[in-house]
């Protein structure tokens, strides 16, 4: 698969009417990344989708694919290929008749398209049922048909829209592995449309979300996970406590917010500024309980009550409320409970690492 799949949208809109389900947005897909676009039901995600195959008029802005502007041309001279939601399978075509169409449309010959279907079919492990129609597939082989039909035209770009929402969790992991695999073998760009979190973090190098219309935030799923930049971010990527504060010192060694009679140490932040209020979080996983305040944790403690003790597995949730009554989450693997068990009602002091607390903008 020659050439380069990089993807630049400038400034890119999108109006249907007077609703604006697009704002503006700007975006750099590195050629050969496997980017997720995330965010809550309307936040505009499919219609980018959408615009970069071609099956939506591009309002305003430009998009360039692999540096030439695309924006006026149809889908089938983009260099993209998009896999349905639905699959979109032809009821009536076997497995290979569905893989080939796409070489049929550009007027391959018939041994050619033979060839080449087969190949892909095995590309996706489903040589064995070139000959059987989709109706006589599971989800999870529909789903591998729909791939290899997409990338039989050996696209620089794949476009998925939420392609593994209708199988079962455990058929999900399975394929959400194999669409990496097929990605980094094949080295071409992926960009996929989902609205759950685990999925993007797992598979993206780059994790796009979207709300109302524009980019939110943009970066590794590293970054997205623990350097959430909004109280949005943090609360939809899940896995964060967010507590709230006013500003009491802010200085080249040291920022500290006050929240009722505690006082927390944070990480330095050059934008805070005494007497305004500010957020952090602390990941569910980062705090600890103690029966009383650890050496160094006078600044990153707060005495709670256990109010929930969730066992989940291979974790226990734990929910411990403050005085004030606000509920912080605690995420222990089973082993660490099993170690240092809680119960509901005892009283402890949750506690973290100065450096884990992380400021939001
Ligand atoms: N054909 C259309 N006509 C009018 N409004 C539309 C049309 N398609 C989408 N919209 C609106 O544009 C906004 C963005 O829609 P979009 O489908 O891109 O969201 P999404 O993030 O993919 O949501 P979901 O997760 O629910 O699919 C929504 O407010 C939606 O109602």
């Amino acid at each position: 698969m020659t050439g380069n799949g990089a993807i630049e949208l400038i400034a890119v809109s999108k109006y249907y009417g007077s609703t604006i389900a697009v704002k503006s947005i700007d975006l750099k897909i590195p050629a050969g990344a496997y980017c997720c676009l995330i965010g809550p039901s309307g936040c505009g995600k499919t219609t980018t989708l959408r615009m970069i195959a071609g099956h939506e008029v591009i309002s305003e802005g430009d998009l360039l694919i692999g540096q030439r502007n695309v924006t006026e041309l149809p889908p089938v001279k983009r260099g993209t290929a998009m896999m349905f939601q639905n699959y979109a399978l032809f009821p009536h075509m076997t497995c290979a008749e569905n893989v080939a169409f796409g070489l049929r449309m550009q007027g391959v010959s018939p041994a050619e398209r033979a060839e080449r279907a087969t190949e892909m079919l095995a590309r996706v492990h489903m040589e064995k049922f070139a000959d059987r129609k989709p109706d006589q597939l599971s989800g999870g082989q529909q789903q591998r048909i729909a791939l290899a039909r997409a990338l039989i035209t050996q696209p620089e770009v794949l476009l998925l829209d939420e392609p593994l929402s209708a199988l079962d969790p455990f058929l999900r992991a399975r394929m959400r592995d194999e669409l990496r695999r097929l990605q980094q073998d094949l080295g071409i760009t992926f960009v996929h449309v989902t609205h759950a979190q685990d999925e993007a973090l797992a598979l993206s190098d780059m994790v796009v979300v979207m709300e109302d219309g524009v980019i939110r935030q943009q970066g590794s799923p590293e970054e997205i996970f623990n350097r959430p930049r909004s109280r949005f971010i943090a609360n939809f990527m899940g896995g964060q406590n967010i507590f709230k504060g006013r500003v009491t010192r802010a200085d080249a060694t040291a920022t500290i917010i006050e929240r009722g009679p505690d006082q927390f140490v944070l990480p330095v932040h050059g934008d805070a500024k005494t007497g305004e209020d500010l957020e952090f979080t602390i990941r569910t996983d980062l705090i600890g309980l103690a029966q009383e305040i650890p050496a160094g944790a006078e600044q990153c403690q707060i005495p709670v009550e256990i109010t929930t003790v969730e066992y989940l597995g291979l974790w226990v949730r734990i929910v411990a409320t403050t005085i004030d009554g606000k509920d912080i989450t605690l995420m222990k693997t089973e082993s660490e409970f099993r170690r240092a068990p809680v119960r509901r009602k005892e009283k402890f002091i949750a506690y973290w690492e100065p450096e884990h607390a992380h400021v939001l903008a």
